[in-house]
């Protein structure tokens, strides 16, 4: 039997950074996964995304700047992006296992489960660890629905090679806007329905509500408040059915996508063999990421109840994990986490919303502005640019900052510092940035 110091599962930004950070003090370390090595980042989520995204991005400018010195039409070729960021990513699973071997660690595939709390059970063959990392991220949840099989996963989008003429989003979340801002500009009609009545929900009214209003004008279709009953396939193309206030109504289209939510990928682990407790948030955690049933069994990234499902928040975790796997004894602190939202424009925040802080019984004051006709803005004719700051009254700290505009995402960053470093409100604003960026906007908020 095949013995560890340490034992991952999932080979993801969380699981390969604690792996590499074990195996470089020496401790003997197995990593494992279901699929290809690379977890979702790199294969199926941000990177792929972004890469798929720089076509839209140029198309957009070009477009926005039409009859101001750019000349004749243009084209996203989808098939061209896609083989642009295909060439990116496909090494990258090779190119992880080689450099996780070249570190000393023991690469395996396949669907291991418990068999009990140190012991793992891999195409019959016993593993056995001392300590065991959990790592598995997050999966598309269940629609639960009659015909929920013909609904294409977000993974899925990144094998997308031909723009579907119509195409329906289950849920106007991140993926959902992310993806349907892309399919949109590259030709399809987009249809978003989402069981609320505020798509990006996690996000500041204020900002997702105009990124709403842009995104209907640029001919996406959004229906909120409706949940979603069932899904037919109709020779080559299928029908959406959906309940508004028990009304049935239904829309015809080439392509489905769930983008309806994730959850933790915990199914197949067996987890209840090892005596790990899970809930909807994933594996139960204390401070120091250890499962509160068993403490020689870690979970980091997505899959622990402590995370937002965010790339950076899997590194700090795993990096905790890593350190307490060391010797260290850290705890998980976790700053303001900002966050956005890759359509064009981006929708970005940080820190508490509005609603957020009246729930918290803060006492604030927000300001917001639609500054959409700002030099910024004009320079490059993007329809849409406005914030909303919330300040503690007494401190006039930040308590929360959200952007929707072309650089929202590079912008949030500056809050993102601002409020690790305590800076009031004022004291940000007393910085000197470059002019004319987006940055110093923030002058003039
Ligand atoms: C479409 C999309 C876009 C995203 N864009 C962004 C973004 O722009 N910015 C951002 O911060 N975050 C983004 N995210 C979220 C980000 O990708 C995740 O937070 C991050 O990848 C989580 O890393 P992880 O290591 O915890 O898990 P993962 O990267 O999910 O890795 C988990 C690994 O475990 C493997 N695994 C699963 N089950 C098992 C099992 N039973 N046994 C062995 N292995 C298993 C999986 O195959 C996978 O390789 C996006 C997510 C998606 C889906
Ligand atoms: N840019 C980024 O950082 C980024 C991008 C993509 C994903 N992510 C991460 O991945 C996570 C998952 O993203 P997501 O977009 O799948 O989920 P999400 O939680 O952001 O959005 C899901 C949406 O689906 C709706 N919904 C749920 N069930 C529904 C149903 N049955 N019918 C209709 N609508 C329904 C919800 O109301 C919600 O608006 C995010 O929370 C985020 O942490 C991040």
């Amino acid at each position: 039997m095949e013995n560890f110091d340490v034992f991952i599962f999932g080979t993801g930004t969380a699981g390969q950074l604690v792996a590499k950070e074990c195996a470089a003090t020496g401790k003997k370390v197995g990593i494992i996964d279901i699929r290809e090595y690379g977890g979702v980042c790199s294969q199926r989520g941000c990177d792929p995304k972004k890469l798929l995204l720089a076509s839209s991005e140029a198309f957009e400018l070009s477009k926005n700047m039409k009859t101001d010195g750019i000349a004749g039409a243009l084209k996203i070729n989808w098939r061209d992006a896609f083989n642009y960021a295909r060439r990116y990513t496909n090494d990258i699973p090779q190119n992880t296992e080689k450099d996780l071997k070249k570190k000393g660690i023991k690469c395996y595939h396949g669907e291991a489960s418990f068999k009990d709390s140190h012991t793992i059970i891999l195409d019959g063959e016993e593993i056995r660890a001392d300590h065991f990392v959990i790592a598995t991220g997050m999966q598309p949840l269940s629609l639960g629905i009659p015909g929920e099989k013909y609904a294409l996963t977000s993974g899925e989008f990144f094998n997308l090679k031909d723009v579907p003429e119509k195409v329906i989003f289950v849920g106007g979340g991140y993926i959902g806007m992310e993806f349907g801002h892309m399919l949109c500009r590259a030709g399809s009609k987009v249809t978003i329905i989402d069981k609320g009545d505020q798509i990006l929900s996690p996000f500041e009214a204020f900002t997702s509500n105009l990124l709403e209003e842009e995104s209907i004008k640029m001919g996406i279709n959004i229906i909120k408040n409706a949940q979603v009953s069932s899904i037919e396939k109709i020779d080559n193309r299928y029908c959406v059915y959906y309940a508004i206030d028990d009304q049935i109504h239904q829309v015809t289209t080439d392509c489905v996508f769930n983008t309806a939510g994730r959850v933790p990928s915990i199914d197949k682990l067996n987890l209840a063999l090892a005596n790990v407790v899970t809930n909807q948030d994933g594996i139960l955690v204390n401070s120091k990421l250890q499962s509160t049933s068993q403490a020689h069994i870690y979970a980091c990234g997505d899959i622990s109840s402590k995370s937002l499902p965010l790339t950076p928040l899997s590194s700090i975790e795993a990096k905790v994990v890593a350190d307490n796997l060391n010797g260290k004894n850290r705890d998980l602190e976790i700053p303001s986490i900002p966050s956005s939202v890759f359509t064009i424009p981006q929708c970005s925040g940080i820190g508490l919303t509005e609603n957020q802080a009246v729930a918290e019984n803060k006492s604030f004051h927000t300001i917001e502005k639609d500054t959409s006709g700002w030099f910024n803005n004009k320079r490059i004719n993007s329809p849409l640019y406005g914030y909303k700051i919330i300040i503690e009254n007494e401190t006039h700290k930040i308590l929360g900052a959200h952007i929707v505009g072309p650089e929202a995402a590079e912008q949030i960053n500056m809050f993102a510092i601002a409020m690790k470093a305590d800076m009031s409100f004022e004291n940000l604003k007393n910085v000197i940035f470059n002019y004319p960026t987006w940055g110093n906007d923030i002058k003039s908020f």
